[in-house]
């Protein structure tokens, strides 16, 4: 009764053009032939898709796509959050297909987000090509990656994740900005069912974008570093440094997109394949080495 990965997101944009040179020329995505002029849909694997960037008025994350196993499973997280009082809005015909799940309801966490709740492992068919020779994403059954949502109020939405959507406590830390408040900010790092270290993180910070970072994963440490020298080609805000994170010991940098928000390009996270083997951490220095941040404007 829980979900095992991230499926997908969804974002607006005002800028098509900027999203889709972005993401096939630095980030290595495939456009799909679906894309036209209100929406670009980016391939990473064997899924139809796994971002999904529309036109719109403003430039936002909308929503994550958490995916649980099976049906079965997915009807019991659906049963559960209902039971909660969890406001819950059934997908039509037409959204299940547009989404290739098999399965979809849509709700907001505590805090806001959005998230939309589907189960089906849609298969495309046809090989996943990076046009910027990016040899494979790191995906399949852990999903593509994690994202992390702000909060303004941590320990309910820790909960909400924990109690009604299944995840579990991978790390906890307290970040310290200047200026901040004395007992730091918040960040808990949870994982769904699936080996990868966490795929929902929120953080007790502010994000205008809505979401403070999604991350993809590649195969080996030069193909993060070619995507670093794509993106500084093509002078893309580098938001963080290279580095590597004591928690999951990631390697990677952070980079802007058209969106606002940051996409974390890392290789070398860990997996867990039982999770009950596993004590979560909590980390008091972030990085074992580099992550220097410009959060820019
Ligand atoms: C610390 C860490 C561990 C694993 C991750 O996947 C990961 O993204 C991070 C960094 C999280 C976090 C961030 O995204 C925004 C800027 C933050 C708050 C910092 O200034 C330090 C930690 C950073
Ligand atoms: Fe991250």
């Amino acid at each position: 009764m829980a979900v095992r990965s991230l499926a997908y997101i969804r974002v607006e944009t005002r800028d098509l053009a900027a999203w889709r040179s972005f993401a096939e020329g630095v980030v290595g995505a495939a456009a799909t032939p679906d894309s036209n002029e209100e929406r670009l849909l980016l391939r990473l694997d064997g899924r139809p898709w796994r971002f999904c960037i529309e036109k719109g008025e403003q430039d936002r994350y909308l929503c994550a796509g958490l995916e649980c196993p099976d049906e079965a499973q997915w009807q019991a997280t659906v049963d559960r959050l209902a039971k909660a009082g969890v406001a819950l809005e059934q997908a039509d015909a037409a959204t299940i297909a547009q989404r290739h799940v098999r399965g979809m309801v849509s709700l907001a966490d505590p805090a806001g987000n959005r998230i939309e709740l589907v189960w089906g492992n849609v298969v495309a068919g046809t090989p996943f090509v990076s046009p910027a020779g990016v040899p494979a994403f790191v995906t399949g059954e852990m999903g593509f990656g994690h994202v992390v949502v702000p909060t303004n109020c941590y320990d309910e939405t820790r909960r909400f994740y924990k109690e009604l959507l299944g995840f579990g406590d991978s790390d906890e830390m307290r970040v310290f900005f200047p200026g901040g408040p004395e007992q730091g900010l918040g960040m808990s790092f949870m994982h769904a069912t699936g080996p990868r270290h966490h795929t929902v993180a929120v953080g007790e910070f502010p994000a205008p974008s809505g979401l403070i970072h999604t991350m993809v994963e590649v195969p080996s440490i030069d193909d993060v570093g070619l995507a670093l020298d794509r993106a500084q080609a093509a002078g893309v805000h580098i938001s963080s440094t290279l580095g590597r994170h004591t928690n999951d010991k990631m390697i990677s940098f952070y980079m802007r997109t058209p969106s606002g928000f940051d996409i974390e390009f890392g290789c070398g996270g860990a997996q867990t394949a039982d999770w009950t083997t596993v004590t979560p951490t909590f980390t008091i220095k972030e990085d074992l080495w580099g992550h220097t941040w410009d959060f820019g404007t």
